[in-house]
């Protein structure tokens, strides 16, 4: 089987993922990280050279390759915006062996972690106060729910731990 993660930057996919794998004794595959290794740069320097459109295109192929190569139990971590583009959300929905889950955080909850971790994140990382990145988080939330919501389980991440949130998945999907 192959736990697909997904949500909103900073939901937790990443780092409750890696949780996730080890609790269940599962691989752990981050669709960032492999395509950091497979680029040999880092998603910022991907936007800061070649930009977000040869980056979407980088993250749909190896999102494609990843979910066809599944041999393994794996949880596969995408990043906040990889089910929003061309049709995969619809490849992770159709592949065999794999369930998707939606890590559901609130607009003020989301930003409010944003503010500290968007170094790293090159859509926010120039957002340096709470309101500014609420009122961004809010929109850009609103976008990208038609394609969040179409996951198979929901877990809701606000004011969790990443323990309880690794036990509220274990109890949706076994
Ligand atoms: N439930 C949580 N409680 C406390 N810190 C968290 C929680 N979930 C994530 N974090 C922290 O928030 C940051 C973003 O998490 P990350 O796993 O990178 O999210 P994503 O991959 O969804 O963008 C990390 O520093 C992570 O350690
Ligand atoms: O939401 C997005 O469009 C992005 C989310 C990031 O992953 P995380 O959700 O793991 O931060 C990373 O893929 C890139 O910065 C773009
Ligand atoms: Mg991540």
């Amino acid at each position: 089987m192959t736990i697909v993660l997904i949500g909103y930057m900073a939901s937790g996919k990443t780092s409750v993922g890696k949780l996730l794998a080890k609790k269940l004794n599962y691989r752990f595959i981050d669709l960032d990280d492999f395509i950091e290794e497979k680029e040999g740069a880092t998603i910022k320097e991907i936007f800061n050279s070649k930009g977000e459109i040869y980056f979407r295109k980088k993250e749909t192929q190896y999102l494609k390759e990843l979910l066809q190569a599944n041999e393994e139990n794996t949880v596969l971590s995408l990043g906040g915006g990889a089910p929003c583009f061309g049709e995969n959300m619809d490849e992770v929905l159709k592949a065999k062996h794999a369930i998707s889950i939606y890590l559901k955080g609130t607009v003020p909850f989301l930003a409010n972690k944003l503010v500290q971790k968007r170094s790293k994140r090159p859509l926010i990382s120039h957002i340096d106060n709470v309101e500014d990145m609420s009122e961004f988080v809010g929109k850009h939330l609103f976008e990208r729910m038609p394609f969040y919501s179409k996951a198979e389980k929901h877990v809701v991440i606000d004011h969790k731990s990443k323990p309880e949130i690794v036990e509220d998945m274990v109890s949706i999907l076994f």
